[in-house]
């Protein structure tokens, strides 16, 4: 039976990545991404603004919504704290099943918290069946059309701080118009927008980065 392109680009990892080495895994998927197969991965371009951004917050607590196959949970993991974690959400269970391979391959099971289901059903349960208090970074990489309803859910199930950062991919392509000009006009975020390129491709597309004030 025909394989799939998450298939194809964990079979890359197992045999071009390092058992237990992040980066490797990293590298493997751009490699992959850009020689064989486009997949919607963050990608390096765009990953190098989030790594930055990882590394200035330091966060102990990061929330990832649309996981994919753990491109971007893994990158985020490889730069937290000792003792910091993310959860990541992912809605698609094939997805979700190829995203725990990669993880484990980069051997960090122990960072990456990866939940199967939709980030709807799951906000409002965060707090109680995972201890979390607040987050320090949220990453909004999931339906483009989910980015504004759950920020508006993340605000009202008190999972925001003043200080925490949300940090948004996709806002030109495909593009998340009704959560920019949300986040834009709210009195309650500074939002800076930093313009890179849809991952893999010459097309534009950029990270939108905002802290909530509370
Ligand atoms: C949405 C996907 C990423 C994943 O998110 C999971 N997901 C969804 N909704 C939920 C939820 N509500 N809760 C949890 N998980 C959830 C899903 O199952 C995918 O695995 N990402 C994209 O579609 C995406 C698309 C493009 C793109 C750009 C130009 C093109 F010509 C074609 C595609 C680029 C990107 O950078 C993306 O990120
Ligand atoms: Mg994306």
């Amino acid at each position: 039976t025909q394989s799939t392109r998450p298939q194809r680009l964990l079979a890359a990892v197992q045999k071009n990545a390092t058992r237990g080495d992040p980066r490797s895994v990293v590298l493997a998927i751009d490699q992959f991404c850009r020689q064989k197969e486009w997949a919607m991965n963050v990608g390096d371009e765009k990953g190098c603004i989030l790594d930055s951004v990882v590394s200035e917050v330091n966060p102990g607590a990061v929330l990832e919504l649309g996981t994919y196959c753990g491109y971007s949970a893994v990158r985020i993991a490889c730069l937290l704290p000792p003792h910091g974690k993310i959860i990541t959400l992912e809605f698609n269970p094939d997805n979700a099943a190829i995203a725990r391979q990669v993880i484990a391959w980069a051997g960090l099971e122990e960072k990456i918290q990866l939940v199967v289901g939709a980030s709807g059903d799951w906000i409002p349960k965060i707090k109680e069946q995972f201890g979390v208090k607040t987050f320090d970074l949220v990453f909004l990489d999931h339906w483009k059309d989910r980015y504004l309803p759950d920020t508006k859910l993340m605000e009202e199930c008190g999972l925001l701080r003043e200080g925490s950062i949300l940090l948004a991919d996709n806002v030109i392509c495909p593009g998340t118009p009704d959560y920019l000009e949300y986040i834009r006009n709210s009195p309650r975020y500074k939002s800076q927008y930093f313009k890179s390129h849809l991952e893999y491709t010459k097309v534009e597309d950029g990270l939108e980065k905002s802290v909530f004030l509370g």
